[in-house]
Parts: structure tokens; C-alpha cells; sequence
């Protein structure tokens, strides 16, 4: 049975259910049955992938308590649902700074799509254009903005910007990302350096394949790499809003003294982030940090939140807590490495599916009736 919802989708990819979709049989690493969870994905994902690219994309820094934390707070909350509301089927949509999104589930931006599928980005933005949600385009993705852009028409895309030492050359970058039809421009604002993964090391995996690159580093001078910016400030935010018009999304917030200066530089939204335990090990959980950020903001601007979000349920956990949406990194790479846009289509859907059915038993009509009374701790 299915909530049997009319919710308006702006794609038609999924089924609107949680049931297998069988094309996708056969990638499961469990067998011939297809993947039926976010988890299977992952199962699947590694037994197709070169081990140094999927501890590539699965790891994190140091000894990885970060990552454990992340996906651990979630189990450690649970929901208190709310009975005969009549709440109807519920809506799972929602809009994000001027965004309609199909869903309050975002893809987080990740790099290097084209080492889990040889069309990328590309595959990507056509997922999340037939989820009808929205997909942030990284730096270091290996399709360039505009043809990810060309590949999805439809898609609603925001850009994910490490801001440059090179102010020029920055500037360069956010005017592509504004011309391929970006709707905001999201700084990351965690990694002043970058953090060490040691699955990394052992891999001995230090740069992109031969053939593939970082094509939002090219310009006129050629691909150049990524730099991590330690000399980014408060400044620089103020510089990028005198460059766009664009909303500025300040992406790794963890602490609620960094909310204010944010507000009063007319941030648009915030992330609340720990880039997925990849950064500084031994901060806490993005679920964790949520509610004072959220608190510190006081419905001034969307709160999102990533790092750790595998279910339904865990969406539903982090709107109760404070935020108004939350992005998915790991499990869309999943998708794509088990089923190229199929499977990243799927794990999307699936999110969907369970948004919807988790709404529909909590007696909510939207992801906005989510509050904090309808989340406790775990006595465990
Ligand atoms: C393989 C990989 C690459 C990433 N690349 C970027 C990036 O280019 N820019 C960025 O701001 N965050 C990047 N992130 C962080 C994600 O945006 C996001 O914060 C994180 O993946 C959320 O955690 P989750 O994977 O548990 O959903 C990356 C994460 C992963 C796993
Ligand atoms: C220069 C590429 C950075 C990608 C990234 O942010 C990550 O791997 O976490």
C-alpha cells in the first residue's frame, strides 16, 4: 500500500512507491534483487567501484569519529508522532530561497561524479531534474556547469563555490555558474584547508584519472586545481555579494556565534554541516550542532542540514529539530556507481517515498509541521 497521494511531482521517474524498481536488478551487491534502501545502494556501489574510489568517496578525516557521528545521532533521536489530526495526504514540497523543490531533500554538492559513471554530473542533474529537486553543482565537479546545465534543461541547480585566492578568477567562475541558470551560490566556508583521509593515503589517491579533470577550473590559463583558501573571511562574503546578485548560502556552520556576522552580511540560508566528516575530525554531529545554530537564526533564514541522512524518518528528525531542508551527499554517488541516472533517480525517489509516508504516520500535512515537541531522545 502507498500513501496514495496526488503530490505534484515535477518528474515521473520514480513510482511513487518504495517497491523495487526492477530494472535496477542485478546491481544490488546482495544478489539479483535490486536495491531497496539507501544502504543496499552503498552495498551495490562498492562492489562496482574501484576500492580507492569508493573509499574515496565513503571516508572520512582522521579516524573517522565524525563520520560514525553523523548517521549515529540520527538513531539516537526518535519521533513522537501526532494522531488523528486529519491531516490528509500529506505535500512533501517545499521552496528554497525562490526554489520549488519536489522535496525537502537536496543533493549536496560532490565532486568527481565521472569516477562512479562516465556521464557524471550530467547523470546527476537529470536524476534530480526527474525528482523535481534541487542539485548543487560542485567546483570540483568533472562536467563543466554549463553542460550539466545543457544535459538537465529544467533542472534547478545551485553552484557550490570554493571561493579562490585568485578574486579574478573566482569572479569568473560565479559569473559561469550565474549564466549556465544557477539559482544561488553556495560558499563553502568549512575547509580553509583541506582535511587528510587516510583511506586516501593508503590508496595512494591523490589526484583525478587521466581524462578526467575539474572542469569549472578552466579558463583561459587552463585546468588549474582546486585551492583551499585560508585566508577566507567575512570579507570575502561581502566581496561575493558585491559580485551577484545571486543568494549567498553559507555551507559548514557548526557553531552559533558564526550565525550573526552571517545574517548581518545578508546570507540567504545556512548550511549546518560538517562536509560529511571529511574536514575536522571529532566535531560533532550536523544533527547535533542543528538546534543551536537554528536557534541562533530564529527563522531569519533557511537552516539546512547534511551529513548522515539515510532515511525518510532521518529527514523528518532534522526538520523537527530545526532545519528547514537537508541535502544528501553519499548516497546519489551510491545511486550513480550502482545505476548511473536510473539508480540516482532511485535513491532519490526513494527518499521521496519515505518523506511522504513518514509525514503521513507523524499526522503532518507538509515537512512545515514538523516541530521539536515531535522529536525526543533516545533513552539509550
Ligand atoms: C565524495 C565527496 C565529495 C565532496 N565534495 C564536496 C565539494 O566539492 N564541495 C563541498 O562543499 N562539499 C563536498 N562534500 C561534502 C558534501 O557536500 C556534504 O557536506 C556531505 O557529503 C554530507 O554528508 P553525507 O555524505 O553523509 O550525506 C563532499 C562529500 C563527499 C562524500
Ligand atoms: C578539491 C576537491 C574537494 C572535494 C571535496 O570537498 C571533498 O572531497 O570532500
Amino acid at each position: 500500500m502507498t500513501t496514495g497521494t496526488g503530490t505534484a511531482r515535477a518528474g515521473g521517474a520514480g513510482t511513487g512507491t518504495a517497491g523495487p524498481d526492477a530494472s535496477l536488478a542485478g546491481t544490488s551487491g546482495a544478489g539479483a534483487q535490486p536495491p531497496l534502501t539507501l544502504r543496499e545502494f552503498e552495498a551495490a556501489a562498492r562492489a562496482r567501484l574501484d576500492p580507492a574510489h569508493y573509499d574515496y568517496f565513503a571516508g572520512g578525516a582522521g579516524d573517522e569519529v565524525t563520520l560514525r557521528a553523523n548517521e549515529a545521532a540520527f538513531a539516537r533521536v526518535a519521533l513522537l508522532p501526532r494522531v488523528l489530526r486529519g491531516a490528509g495526504p500529506p505535500r512533501t514540497d517545499v521552496t528554497l530561497l525562490g526554489t520549488a523543490a519536489s522535496m525537502p531533500v537536496l543533493v549536496a554538492p560532490t565532486a568527481f561524479h565521472r569516477l562512479a559513471d562516465p556521464e557524471g554530473e550530467r547523470a546527476t542533474a537529470r536524476a534530480a531534474a526527474a525528482t523535481g529537486t534541487i542539485m548543487i553543482v560542485s567546483m570540483a565537479a568533472t562536467v563543466a556547469v554549463e553542460d550539466v546545465a545543457a544535459a538537465a534543461p529544467g533542472a534547478a541547480l545551485w553552484f557550490q563555490l570554493y571561493v579562490q585566492p585568485d578574486l579574478a578568477f573566482t569572479e569568473r567562475v560565479v559569473r559561469r555558474a550565474e549564466a549556465a541558470g544557477c539559482a544561488a551560490l553556495v560558499v563553502t566556508a568549512d575547509s580553509p584547508a583541506r582535511g587528510v583521509r587516510e583511506r586516501e593515503l593508503r590508496h595512494g589517491f591523490l589526484d583525478l584519472p587521466d581524462g578526467l579533470r575539474c572542469e569549472n577550473m578552466r579558463d583561459g590559463a587552463g585546468t588549474r586545481s582546486i585551492a583551499m583558501s585560508p585566508e577566507l573571511s567575512w570579507d570575502h562574503i561581502d566581496r561575493l555579494r558585491e559580485m551577484t546578485a545571486l543568494p549567498i548560502v553559507l555551507k559548514g556552520v557548526l557553531h552559533p556565534a558564526d550565525v550573526r556576522p552571517a545574517l548581518d552580511r545578508g546570507v540567504a540560508a545556512l548550511v549546518v554541516s560538517n562536509h560529511g566528516g571529511r574536514q575536522l575530525d571529532a566535531v560533532p554531529a550536523a544533527l547535533d550542532a542543528l538546534p543551536a545554530v537554528a536557534a541562533a537564526a530564529g527563522r531569519a533564514v533557511p537552516v539546512l542540514l547534511d551529513g548522515g541522512v539515510r532515511r525518510g524518518t532521518d529527514v523528518l528528525k532534522a526538520l523537527a529539530l530545526g532545519a528547514d531542508a537537508v541535502a544528501v551527499g553519499r548516497p546519489v554517488i551510491w545511486g550513480l556507481a550502482a545505476g548511473g541516472e536510473r539508480g540516482a533517480a532511485r535513491v532519490l525517489e526513494l527518499l521521496r517515498a519515505e518523506v511522504e509516508l513518514a509525514l503521513a504516520l507523524c499526522g503532518c500535512a507538509s515537512p512545515g509541521d514538523l516541530a521539536p515537541d515531535m522529536v525526543v531522545r533516545r533513552p539509550w
